[in-house]
């Protein structure tokens, strides 16, 4: 089955996710973990760290919320072999980051007017015309966007590696995210929602899935 971790930066996606593969794996369940947007994988995954840092040659694509979604969306499309390799090795396959990310983010970077049909346009794109996988389970993590972004600051200067890309450090952006995530949460949009935060996220999950060992 495939769970999605959803949630604005610095929520505490990778801490929560790390978490999971523990209790789960302690539970006797085969377990695995894939982030999205694969920034390793050639040829999309350096393009989309580019287009995030602001563009370069790419500055027309990042200007664009569509063209920046169908970035990530096609790195999604690539990922098929690994993602399909994944689920058939595993119990439970823990998506960092999925299509819902993209319905957010893109449509939080739309005028207001556009934003309510983002949704649709991105389900159609990645579930319908390139055929991903719905997830069995959507899990938003909800923190308050002050929390989010002071551990988001903090992370950056405790690692030069994790610096804040231009969507970490445009707090509307962020805000709007947070709102926008809440309404599919609500909606249980493409499929089945859990918000949860951080401190019984973990344990929200596991009794969700009727897991009770730990
Ligand atoms: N449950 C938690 N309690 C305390 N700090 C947390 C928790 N979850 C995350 N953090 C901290 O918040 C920061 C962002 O977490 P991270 O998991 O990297 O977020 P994301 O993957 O959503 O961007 C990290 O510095 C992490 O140590
Ligand atoms: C996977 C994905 C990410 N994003 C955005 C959310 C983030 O602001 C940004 C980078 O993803 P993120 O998971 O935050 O990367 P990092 O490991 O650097 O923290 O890309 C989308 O807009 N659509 C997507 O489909």
């Amino acid at each position: 089955m495939i769970i999605t971790i959803e949630g604005v930066d610095g929520a505490g996606k990778n801490t929560l996710t790390e978490r999971l593969v523990a209790r789960l794996t302690a539970a006797g369940r085969r377990v695995a973990t894939l982030a999205y947007p694969r920034y390793d994988a050639e040829p999309l995954g350096p393009a989309i760290r580019t287009m995030l840092a602001g563009g370069g040659g790419l500055a027309a694509v990042s200007a664009s919320p569509r063209a920046t979604a169908l970035m990530f969306a096609l790195d999604r499309a690539a990922s098929r072999p690994e993602l399909d390799a994944l689920l058939a090795a595993s119990d439970v396959v823990l998506l960092d980051r999925y299509v819902a990310s993209n319905a957010a983010y893109g449509a939080a970077r739309l005028p207001t007017a556009e934003r309510a049909d983002f949704p649709a346009w991105i389900a159609d794109l990645e579930f319908g015309s390139l055929g991903l996988p719905i997830p069995d389970l959507q899990v938003l993590l909800r923190v308050s966007t002050t929390q989010a972004r002071a551990d988001a600051t903090a992370r950056a200067a405790a690692d030069p590696a994790r610096l804040r890309d231009t969507f970490e450090s445009d707090d509307g952006l962020q805000a709007r995210c947070a709102h926008l995530y809440e309404e599919l949460a609500a909606a249980n949009w493409a499929s089945p929602w859990l918000v949860v935060g951080r401190e019984s996220g973990v344990d929200a999950i596991l009794r969700e899935l009727r897991i009770t060992a730990s």
